[in-house]
């Protein structure tokens, strides 16, 4: 059996970023970039107004009250540079390009208007009010250095660069294998004697999603051997992660891992000293990687959470991590003493702190909606008290 820091060592070592592709900007929100991301142009591209008002030479309000007659009106889109002919104003908008020579855009509240003459009181305040060329960034700027994830900030940023398609680091494909002669399709299990609903697949498929990755293929299969390696077969050839659920264990049709034997399956751990999840597996066939998660649902989303998600992330480029951010919380509730197993007892929320649920067997599936929190427990650690603090990672 390995121990659980060992265990995540050897997984953290195989999630590193899979190759890159292109996508379309419109697709690619949430992606990693995979080569720094340059401008094309500079921007603003000429030097614009920051407001609406008009576009003067300072020496022209010299004398005020002036009364300047407006040479040309430049809009936002405007494609020429205005010109300013002296003693003369350029009525302009907010992003409109301002004239070469004029020293401020005064804004509008300030100006009067006497038909086509524009009439100047007061004298400016120190706001020029206009937007230098290249101000923003300069064509050829690094907007976003590789290795970026594409929130909706940094999106605008590259949309901004005036390019229509990146280079991304390409989206790990996961197949999602649920072993069971008893698993029915949600909806259906009432009509069969012995089966339930297949609860794991659903929630490992959305946590996949959540860490980045795109889930192409979800099966149900039967514990019969044959038709477990023609799917993993098949799994091996679309997936980069191939993901098992149940037959983890040491029963008869446990055969989650024999499946993959023909196809050169090299474990990379198998049995955690963890609890919930001991059985949970990791391994390598080929270039593929292979997880084995226990049936118990509680047990399988636990081990999901805590070595799926940061191997997902990794593979689709972002930090791994960032998935496993575990923080000190007050408990609100005493903790009993801890077994002999690392054990990742599910908590939830409690005002500012957190208190461990009272259910904590394995197989639960009502108890796991509510269990927003896991628990770090320490082999052999003591009961706490209220008030103690204690490890919780957001489940
Ligand atoms: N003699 C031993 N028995 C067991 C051991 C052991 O070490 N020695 N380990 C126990 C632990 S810990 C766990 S966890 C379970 C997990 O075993 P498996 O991965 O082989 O899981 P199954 O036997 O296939 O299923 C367990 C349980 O979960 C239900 N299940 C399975 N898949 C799903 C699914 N996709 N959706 C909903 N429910 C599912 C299944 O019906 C079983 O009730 O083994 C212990 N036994
Ligand atoms: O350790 Mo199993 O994964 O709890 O029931």
């Amino acid at each position: 059996m390995t121990d659980f820091d060992t265990a995540l060592a050897r997984l953290l070592a195989q999630a590193n970023p899979l190759g890159s592709e292109v996508v379309a900007l419109e697709a690619a929100s949430g992606r990693v970039l995979a080569t720094d991301l340059k401008a094309r142009g500079a921007a603003p591209r000429t030097a614009v107004s920051a407001m609406d008002g008009y576009a003067v030479r300072d020496v022209d309000l010299s004398i005020l009250p002036a009364r300047l007659p407006i040479a040309s009106v430049a809009f936002a889109g405007r494609g020429d540079l205005p010109v300013l002919p002296s003693k003369t104003c350029v009525r302009v908008f907010t992003g409109g390009p301002v004239p070469t020579g004029a020293d401020r855009v005064v804004v509008q509240e300030e100006v009067g208007r006497d038909g086509e003459l524009a009439l100047f009181a007061t004298a400016p305040g120190p706001g020029r009010h206009i937007r230098a060329a290249g101000s923003d960034f300069e064509a050829g700027d690094v907007l976003l250095a590789a290795g970026t994830r594409l929130g909706y900030r940094a999106l605008v940023a590259a949309a901004a660069a005036d390019v229509a398609a990146l280079s991304v680091v390409r989206q790990p494909r996961i197949v999602i294998l649920s072993t069971g002669d008893e698993l029915a399709a949600p909806g259906q299990s009432l009509e069969t004697a012995g089966s339930i609903p297949e609860s794991v697949s659903f929630g490992v498929a959305a946590l996949v999603e959540a860490s980045g990755g795109q889930v192409l293929d979800r099966r149900r299969l039967a514990d019969a051997p044959d038709q477990l390696k023609a799917a993993a077969r098949l799994a091996l050839d679309t997936a980069d992660v191939v993901v098992v659920t149940g037959g983890a264990s040491v029963g008869d049709k446990d055969y989650a891992r024999s499946m993959f034997a023909g196809f050169g399956l090299d474990l990379i751990f198998s049995k955690v000293a963890m609890k919930p999840g001991k059985p949970v597996w990791f391994g390598r066939a080929g270039r593929e990687l292979v997880m084995g998660l226990p049936g118990n649902p509680t047990s399988a989303m636990v081990t999901a959470r805590l070595f799926l998600a940061p191997l997902i992330a990794g593979l689709a480029g972002r930090d791994p991590a960032e998935r496993l951010a575990w923080r000190d919380m007050i408990l609100t509730e005493a903790l009993k003493p801890c077994g002999d197993r690392e054990t990742f007892e599910r908590g939830r929320r409690d005002g500012d702190g957190v208190a461990g649920l009272k259910v904590q067997d394995s197989a639960t599936q009502k108890a796991l909606a509510g269990a927003d929190l896991l628990i770090r427990r320490r082999p052999g650690a003591p009961g706490l008290p209220p008030g103690d603090m204690v490890p919780v990672l957001d489940f």
